[in-house]
């Protein structure tokens, strides 16, 4: 019998199909990673926005992680949507309890149409439980400037900031430069060096759960064992085919397309 990969994500259900839960299941089997879930609050969310948000409680959410880690276990984990300092509490300490490595966090606080999806007082149980469990957080500008208050105009100031996560105890950060114009840099920080990721930044309205599927991405590539530097790189060109081939999807930000850098590979094998 093959030995397979697994991954389990821990963040909200987004009921469009384009972030949260349903976006890191899609990237999790594209990669070809056997995908499993917490589910930590729904919401009804379109491409237009989202409608409403509603947690589960912290005991539904720890008896799911337990399901998981009782039975089938997992290669990589990732944290997307944990909406309150409760849930991030419960959350980091059954990662210590199974000891699970590979873990990427990232730090979802506000949905691009601006909606709240984690409460302003659980940043620092962000920072003091999760991050320093973290093997790769995957910040974008606005998140970096929350958890750091470093203000980020220019690269140095995402060096400082990276910095600044790194002495949280995280072991890569990711800055994602989605948040800006002109050509797009991803900058990874490993404690020691700086290796940016760059790439055409694609022009289009199209881009709703981009960092849920990058961290997808992040966490499945983890779960096969590849290296971070590595495992970055393939999620840089998994997001950039997910945007480049657009999918008309709903009226508003619709979502990326997940079976594009698939056909992509396909393509170039035949
Ligand atoms: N217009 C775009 N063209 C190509 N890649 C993009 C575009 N927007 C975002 N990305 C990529 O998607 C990922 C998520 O970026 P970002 O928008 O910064 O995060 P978030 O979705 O969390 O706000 C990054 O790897 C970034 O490089
Ligand atoms: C349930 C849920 N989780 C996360 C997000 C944020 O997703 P993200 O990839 O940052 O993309 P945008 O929503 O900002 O486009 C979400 N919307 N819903």
């Amino acid at each position: 019998m093959n030995k397979i990969a697994k991954a389990l994500t821990i963040a909200g259900s987004d009921s469009g199909g384009g972030a949260g839960i349903l976006a890191d299941i899609k990237t999790f089997q594209e990669l070809e990673v056997f995908g499993m879930s917490a589910i930590t609050a729904i919401t009804a969310q379109n491409t237009l926005g989202v409608q409403g948000v509603y947690p589960l409680s912290v005991e539904a959410v720890q008896q799911q992680i337990k399901s998981i880690g009782e039975d089938i276990g997992t290669d990589a984990l990732k944290t997307g949507m944990l909406f309150s300092s409760e849930i991030i509490q419960v959350v980091a300490e059954q990662i210590k309890h199974y000891q699970w490595r590979n873990v990427v966090v990232d730090p979802v606080m506000i949905a691009k149409g601006g909606a709240s999806l984690l409460q302003r007082e659980a940043i620092e149980a962000l920072k003091k439980d999760l991050l320093p469990l973290a093997t790769v957080i995957t910040p974008n500008i606005p998140e970096a400037e929350l958890l750091t208050g470093i203000t980020i105009k220019r690269l140095a100031d995402r060096q400082k900031a990276a910095q600044y996560l790194w002495d949280l105890g995280v072991a890569h950060v990711v800055i994602k430069g989605g948040h800006g114009e002109g050509e797009l840099v991803d900058l990874l920080f490993d404690g020691k060096e700086f290796t940016e990721y760059r790439s055409e930044r694609i022009q289009t309205k199209n881009t709703h759960g981009t960092g849920c599927t990058f961290a997808a991405a992040v966490t499945a590539e983890l779960a096969k064992g590849r290296e971070v530097k590595e495992a970055v790189q393939v999620a840089k060109d998994f997001i950039q085919a997910a945007v480049e081939n657009q999918i008309e999807v709903g009226h508003g930000h619709g979502p990326t397309n997940h079976w594009a850098y698939r056909r992509e590979k396909m393509k170039k094998h035949r």
